[in-house]
């Protein structure tokens, strides 16, 4: 991966571990908003990610592309591929239990995708250090072990739930998340 150093853990960054009460080794991650274009199942034309955790800091997930995701004839848009990386890291950061934002994505394109392949994607934490993540996620063409097509690497922020609920919609926040204190 070309990382730049916006991306690069600093020296005093920490690895997560898997949080107590977090997902068993296994679990299905849910979406963590129903409209979200990359997770969410009433999407219409999304792309509906669901993910895995295999050991509560990691996940897997694939992603089917579809004639909907073409760039060039037969071929997957990269900036859907972003998307999707995007989307796995995102749903990575969720496993820590606290709101995280994309403030940086980089992504490296080393092989086309074509229509109809199953991307294997994996994403991981590289650090943390205070509000920022450092996080990476790769996506293989047809199996886990398979030829790598797209990697990125990201810096993403904590953020409080205020954040969604004054830049976006309070409500569908309050209708979906409960148990967060939107306006404490
Ligand atoms: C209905 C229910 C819904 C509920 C939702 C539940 C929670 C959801 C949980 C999980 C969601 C998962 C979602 C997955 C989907 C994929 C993720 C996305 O697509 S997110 C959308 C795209 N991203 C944005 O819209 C961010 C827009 N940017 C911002 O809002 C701000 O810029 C923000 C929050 C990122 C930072 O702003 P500041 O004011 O809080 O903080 P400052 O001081 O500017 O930055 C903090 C540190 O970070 C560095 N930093 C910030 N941006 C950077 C950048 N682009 N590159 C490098 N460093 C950067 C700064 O230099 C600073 O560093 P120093 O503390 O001084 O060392």
């Amino acid at each position: 991966m070309t990382r730049s150093a916006l991306t690069t853990p600093p020296p005093d960054a920490v690895l997560p571990r898997p949080l107590p009460g977090g997902p068993a080794p296994g679990a299905t991650l849910g979406s963590h908003y129903s409209g979200c274009f990359g997770c969410g199942e009433d999407h219409p034309t999304g792309l509906r990610l669901t993910a895995v955790t295999p050991d509560g800091v990691t996940v897997v997930a694939t992603f089917t592309v579809g004639t909907a995701h073409q760039g060039a004839p037969g071929l997957a848009h990269g900036g859907v591929l972003a998307t999707a990386m995007d989307e796995v890291i995102g749903m990575l950061v969720w496993l820590f239990q606290r709101p995280y934002v994309t403030a940086r994505l980089e992504t490296d394109y080393l092989a086309p995708v074509p229509v109809g392949t199953v991307l294997h994607m994996r994403a991981w934490c590289n650090g943390m250090s205070g509000r920022k993540a450092y996080l990476e996620a790769e996506g293989r063409i047809g199996s886990p072990d398979g030829p790598v097509a797209v990697r990125a690497a990201a810096l993403f922020i904590e953020v409080g739930m205020e954040h969604f609920a004054e830049h976006g919609d309070a409500q569908a926040i309050i209708d979906e998340h409960h148990e967060y204190e939107v306006n404490p």
